[in-house]
């Protein structure tokens, strides 16, 4: 049995804000292996954003307690890798600058890292354009840029809020693809946020279901399908049934409305 690397153990995060209370987390218990895969859905507003910000260590929980590697988390790490929606790249910066000012900025030594970020721009599919300046570039090149950001300093665990959220649905499914090889890869624990339930069972080793505000581990499923799961992994009944059982509780939940009583049975 692998090492557990996160842990979050009574996990609770209230927002304060002009005497307004906002209860974004409750009770939330989860432990995940060292280089295991695990996908986050659940209702906007249900705190998947605020359960990644207190694995990062930027946002304290407010009980309970988060561990990375068995150490309480106070504050960012340096084993830690983020990689949000936005690419949020600087423009004045050309891509390979814009990875290794990663680098620059946790005050290690860009010259130990530029042949690294190379090669991570290739994997990523950038090779041809690390002279380019971010708006000479598409938004998933952007992003991939930025997932490259995310892992120069050799993190071993990579946080991802919605990574792919803002993409077109064709590199969308790409950017999948090149995770899943990275991930194979590399191995790193990995953490990640999608409102995408086939994006989550494609990807995941196990996928967390949250409940609506205030945010709680509704159920976690185990993800049964070969890897590399590649595109056929969609055609396989493994991957629809998953889909179907999670989509299945939202609809239980009133996340969704079918318009079909009958469907919930
Ligand atoms: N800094 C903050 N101050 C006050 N309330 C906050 C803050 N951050 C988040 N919240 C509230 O906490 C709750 C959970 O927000 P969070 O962004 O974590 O949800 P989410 O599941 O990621 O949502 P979405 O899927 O829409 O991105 C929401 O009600 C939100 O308004």
């Amino acid at each position: 049995m692998t090492a557990t690397h996160i842990e979050l153990a009574g996990v609770g995060k209230v927002f304060i804000r002009d005497l307004q209370q906002t209860v974004a987390l409750k009770q939330v218990d989860l432990d995940i292996r060292q280089g295991e895969f695990v996908a986050v859905v659940g209702p906007s507003g249900c705190g998947k954003s605020t359960l990644l910000r207190l694995v990062t260590g930027l946002t304290p929980a407010t009980s309970g307690v988060v561990r990375v590697a068995g150490e309480e988390v106070s504050g960012p790490r340096s084993d830690t890798g983020i990689v949000f929606q936005r690419a949020t790249l600087v423009d004045w910066r050309d891509i390979l600058g814009n990875v290794l000012l990663q680098i620059q900025l946790r005050g290690l030594d860009v010259k130990a890292y530029r042949a690294r970020a190379e090669s991570l721009l290739d994997a990523v599919g950038l090779g041809q354009f690390m002279d380019r300046f971010p708006f000479e570039l598409s938004g998933g090149m952007q992003q991939r840029a930025a997932i490259a950001r995310g892992l120069i300093h050799q993190p071993t665990i990579l946080l991802m809020d919605e990574p792919f959220g803002a993409l077109d649905a064709l590199t969308r499914e790409q950017m999948r693809l090149d995770l899943e090889t990275l991930w194979t890869r590399d191995r790193m624990t990995v953490f990640f946020i999608t409102h995408s339930i086939d994006e989550a069972v494609l990807l995941a080793d196990r996928v967390v279901v949250m409940s609506p505000r205030p945010g709680t581990i509704d159920r976690i499923f185990e993800v049964d399908l070969p890897r590399p799961r590649g595109l056929g992994a969609r055609v396989d009944p493994r991957f629809a049934d998953l889909v179907d059982k999670i989509t299945r509780i939202f609809l239980e939940r009133g996340v969704f409305d079918d318009h079909r009583p009958s469907l919930v049975a």
